[in-house]
């Protein structure tokens, strides 16, 4: 325990230029989806560069607690037997998701066409989540799912509903409904077709169609039918990009930067940042390095460069959801004022990332203003030393160990323990590359 009692703290500040080249741990998104499609399959599925973090193991526990047996051949590896569409058996007790919104919202789906009744339960900051999102559109379908009061979790799923295929148009843009939809659409009678207010990441249309699955998707739409199977297949994850995005920023905010991202998976609907960071005048190298699982993976060669701020385009958000956190700190050392609009999904994360940035940068000296759905950063000023709360937000975490590159003093970052949810093993990463970063010697 740290002094602030809640886990872990680091202890941020100027390092030296960011040089070398780094590969970042493989794709939570896809970790996730690789766990629960591979289970679903009929036969054996080897997944490379899994995710050993908190959130994807959290979904491999709750696979096993489901009858799935899953070897651990080494790191990054597993190999899934699967049981078959409807070869999953009722589990002894909740499942617990732990910190992940990824997977209990594709879960919903997924359990929601089950025979057995399950329970689905979460961290302190999953159970302050929105499940309604989830629960009203599966309602439609059939579904029968009790969320905690306010609509939270823990979510009580009832089996034996006979579901039946809907078209539906999702309110918010969010790759987490759209896959919940379509997950509990393989359990339904007829067609499931969602449609997106923007389009948001394919990989549930891409993995079940990879594994055999007819679907037709383009960017805001999918559309399955009911009642088919799925064939094992072995699955490579690719580097996630939202993991590689924190590198991105450094290199491009502390002076004399040049550094190399190895084969970081570059799904156009991932890649906003990029674009927004162009346009604020990064200087990002991209040499396109093949395919890993049917994903387009690039090295990333990011030198140091003046920035200046922008309004961001509001067609890059659902593109760019997980970024903000480093965007924020690239505009806070930008020259200017960077502007953030129609992201007001940003306060249902981890936790309220627009008011956690807002108010952790303030404390290092930057001008930063709120708007219900975004920010007004007013770039320029030099940072200052001081203590952030992470909230417990790996990406907030994060996002703060950049800004202590461009900071004259020591930050203190309180309770980074969850940067372990997407992320294990970024403080050495991270040092390794020239980040001032240690943890905190606890004080009793
Ligand atoms: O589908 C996914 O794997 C994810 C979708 C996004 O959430 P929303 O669907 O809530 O936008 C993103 O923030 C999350 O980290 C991962
Ligand atoms: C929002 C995130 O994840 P999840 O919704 O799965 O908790 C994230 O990783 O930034």
């Amino acid at each position: 325990m740290s002094s602030s009692g809640m886990g872990t703290d680091w202890i941020a500040s100027r390092g030296t230029p960011l040089h070398g080249t780094l590969a970042v741990p493989g794709d939570k998104s896809v970790s996730h989806r690789a766990i629960m499609l591979a289970s679903l399959a009929d036969g054996t599925s080897r997944i490379e560069g899994f995710l050993e973090g908190e959130d994807a193991r959290a979904t491999e526990a709750i696979f096993r607690q489901l009858g799935v047996e899953i070897e651990v051949p080494g790191p990054g590896r597993r190999v899934v037997h699967g049981v078959g569409i409807d070869g999953l058996r009722a589990p002894d007790g909740p499942l617990d998701c732990g910190n992940a919104g990824t997977g209990m919202r594709l879960l919903a789906g997924l359990l929601a066409g089950q025979s057995f009744d399950s329970v689905l339960v979460g961290d302190a900051s999953l159970s302050r989540r929105p499940m309604r999102r989830v629960t009203v559109p599966l309602a439609r379908m059939g579904a029968r799912i009790d969320t905690g009061e306010g609509g939270t979790p823990p979510l009580h799923i009832h089996g034996g509903a006979a579901l039946q295929g809907v078209e539906i148009t999702t309110e918010v843009a969010s790759a987490q409904v759209k896959s919940a939809l379509l997950l509990a659409g393989l359990y339904a009678a007829g067609t499931t077709t969602v449609r997106e207010p923007h389009p948001t990441r394919d990989y549930t249309e891409r993995m079940l169609q990879a594994l055999g699955w007819p679907i037709t998707f383009s960017p805001g739409y999918a559309r399955l039918e009911g009642g088919q199977r799925l064939v094992a297949r072995d699955i490579v994850v690719p580097a996630d990009f939202s993991s590689a995005a924190f590198f991105i920023v450094a290199a491009s905010v502390v002076p004399g930067s040049d550094l190399v991202l190895r084969r970081v998976g570059m799904n156009p609907r991932r890649t906003g940042l990029l674009h927004v960071l162009r346009a604020m005048g990064a200087d990002v190298e991209e040499t396109p390095a093949g395919e890993q699982g049917g994903e387009p993976v690039s090295d990333l060669r990011v030198r140091h460069a003046p920035l200046h701020g922008i309004e961001v385009p509001t067609e890059h958000v659902a593109d760019m959801i997980d970024e903000f956190p480093a965007l924020f700190v690239a505009a806070a050392c930008a020259t200017g004022t960077t502007v953030v609009r129609d992201a007001a999904e940003l306060r249902v994360k981890e936790s309220d990332r627009i008011s956690a940035m807002a108010a952790g940068l303030r404390t290092l000296g930057a001008e930063v203003d709120e708007t219900p759905d975004g920010a007004t950063i007013h770039g320029g000023a030099s940072l200052q030393k001081g203590t952030i709360e992470s909230h417990g937000d790996h990406r907030i975490a994060m996002a703060f160990a950049i800004a202590a590159q461009r900071a004259d003093g020591e930050v203190r970052i309180r309770d980074v323990d969850n940067v372990a949810t997407s992320f294990p093993g970024f403080d050495a990463l991270a040092s390794g590359a020239g980040f001032g970063l240690r943890t905190a010697v606890p004080t009793v």
